[in-house]
């Protein structure tokens, strides 16, 4: 039996870190997926091949266009650690521990670059998986599967990532419970710097910060809590898009400046953002965990224009569309 999965990635819209401190957040899962094909091998072993896994700085070494990382040997590379997590937390769940497991992945996402690459690859990796163990989980369960993986590999995560790549849409997230906001077709624009930042280490230098001086950190969690909430507020009014697009520009703004005070920017980031709002957009910001990778825009006039500064200022411009499907069985095969 061989089984295909696949998971979207997420844009953060509002509340990436404060998040993680508790505080509420907003995410869409948008149009780009990670594909992951589970099947049994006889070996008792898992075998991951990961076949466009591009990380800068990471040299590991392929046969062909395959790049293998094979965890009984010993060799499983942090890389891999998402995949292998997910491929052992979903063996422990199913009672089928030994069982020789080879998952294959193609993917879509950039890594580490805010775009939750990490739990598009762990939540397609488990939808498979157990598929292909004979276990019925929904998708929310898959989702905080996925949460306990991030847990483990990162030592942190608020699983609002897991979440909507499991689940998909548009939705308000509050320690481990969501809710679907009403589905906004959003004119954005999302910048990739080209670099990429670790949700691992970027969370844990904001945690340094906070635990040096929580009287100073501890208010701008909040506020970035309260930005949330105010966003939620436009988000569901009835008001024409046009106000309501004027409103959560700047509530973007406000929570960029945040998000930089907070250390997770870096001169790239800021300057997509500012050539962005240059061109016209009405707020930009980071997106995800910063310290590289992307930005979004909201630009309800200019789509065009605004991608093309991101272009100007060295960035790679993504026009996106929200997905309102998560984890999906692609293909069940004998
Ligand atoms: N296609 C893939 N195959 C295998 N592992 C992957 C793949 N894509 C992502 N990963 C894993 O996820 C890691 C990147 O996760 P990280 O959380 O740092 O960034 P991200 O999820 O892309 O961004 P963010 O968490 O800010 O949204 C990679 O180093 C790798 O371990
Ligand atoms: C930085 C963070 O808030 C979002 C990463 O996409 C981490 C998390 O929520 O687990
Ligand atoms: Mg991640």
């Amino acid at each position: 039996m061989r089984v295909l999965a696949s998971a979207p990635a997420k844009i953060i819209l509002f509340g990436e870190h404060s998040v993680v401190y508790g505080k509420p957040a907003i995410a869409a899962a948008i149009d780009l997926r990670t594909y992951v094909w589970a099947e049994f091998n006889d070996r008792g072993a898992i075998k991951i091949e990961a076949k466009d896994i591009r990380v800068p700085g990471l040299t590991v070494s392929f046969s062909e266009d395959e790049i293998y990382f094979e965890s009984d040997y010993g060799k499983a590379a942090e890389v891999l650690s998402y995949v292998r997590q997910a491929i052992e937390l979903v063996r422990e769940e199913a009672d089928a521990n030994g069982k020789g497991i080879t998952v294959s992945i193609t993917s879509q996402i950039p890594v580490g670059a805010g775009l939750g690459s990490s739990a598009a690859v762990a939540v397609a990796t488990i939808g498979a998986v157990s598929k292909l163990l004979g276990l019925e989980l929904t998708n929310e369960e898959i989702g905080k599967l996925g949460h306990r993986v991030e847990l483990l590999v990162q030592g942190a995560s608020s699983g609002i990532d897991p979440t909507v790549s499991a689940i998909g849409g548009f939705i308000h997230y509050e320690k481990g419970n969501f809710e679907h906001l009403p589905f906004m077709e959003l004119p954005i624009v999302v910048g990739y710097t080209g670099s990429s930042g670790s949700t691992k280490e970027l969370v844990a230098m904001v945690r340094r910060t906070y635990e040096e001086m929580p009287e100073v950190i501890e208010p701008v969690l909040i506020a970035m809590g309260k930005i949330v909430e105010k966003a939620r507020e436009v988000i569901t009014s009835d008001l024409d898009d046009e106000i309501r697009f004027v409103q959560l520009g700047r509530l973007m703004n406000i929570n960029h400046g945040l998000l930089d005070a907070l250390g997770v920017s870096t001169k790239k980031l800021s300057e997509l953002v500012y050539a962005a709002r240059v061109a016209g957009a009405i707020g930009a910001k980071i997106t995800g965990a910063g310290g590289g990778g992307c930005m979004y825009a909201l630009a309800p006039e200019n789509q065009s224009e605004v991608a093309t500064a991101i272009t100007i200022a060295g960035g790679t411009p993504m026009i996106t569309r929200i997905s309102r499907e998560g984890l999906r069985i692609e293909e069940v095969l004998p």
